[in-house]
């Protein structure tokens, strides 16, 4: 999720999602970057003004999970210090050929302290959620009211995701 827009370079989806958060709308600008290693680069640029990333693996392909670690560096190096990261696993809606272990993607949850769900862009499984998430978490950064309930993002998706499984820590 990016702040400003740069005009598409390759295979770079763009979408607005508002989402209404407590009465307030939050306006998402969401790409949708490519996960192949040859945008590698491209994808960087992107991530550097992002305030949000939804870091998502594939539930039925090993690697795509094995890749997250990769992807994790290249936050750590490219994007903000303080973005908010999720980790989900997609595609749930095919469990039956699920090719990651429960412990494998709690391990690295809980290693990297990342909020984790599942989720089925097909059925839109927790999809909705994910994105409510994030807008309060990034409503919630940016009042200055100290004094406010604060908002945890774990917390919270714990309590709402349905199906699959959630969350770390
Ligand atoms: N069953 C199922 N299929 C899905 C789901 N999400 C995406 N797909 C399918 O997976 C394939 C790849 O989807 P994409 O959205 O292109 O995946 P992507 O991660 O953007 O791919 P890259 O940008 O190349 O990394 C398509 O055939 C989708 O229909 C899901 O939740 N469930």
């Amino acid at each position: 999720m990016c702040s400003s827009a740069r005009p598409p370079l390759v295979r770079q989806d763009q979408q607005n999602k508002v989402v209404d958060v407590d009465g307030t709308k939050v306006k998402l600008q969401i790409w949708d970057t490519a996960g192949q290693e040859r945008f590698r680069s491209v994808t960087h640029a992107y991530y550097r003004d992002a305030h949000a990333l939804l870091l998502l693996y594939d539930v039925t392909r090993k690697v795509s999970f094995d890749n997250v670690q990769a992807w994790l560096a290249e936050i750590q190096e490219h994007a903000q210090h303080d973005v908010v990261l999720m980790l989900l696993g997609n595609k749930v809606d095919s469990a039956q050929e699920r090719a990651v272990k429960r412990e494998d993607r709690e391990k690295l949850a809980r290693e990297y302290g990342l909020p984790f769900m599942e989720t089925s862009a097909r059925t839109g499984l927790n999809v909705d959620l994910a994105f409510t998430a994030i807008a309060k978490e990034l409503k919630q950064r940016s009042m200055k009211t100290p004094d406010a309930p604060h908002f945890r993002l774990h917390d919270y998706i714990k309590r709402a995701s349905r199906g699959g499984s959630c969350c770390w820590p």
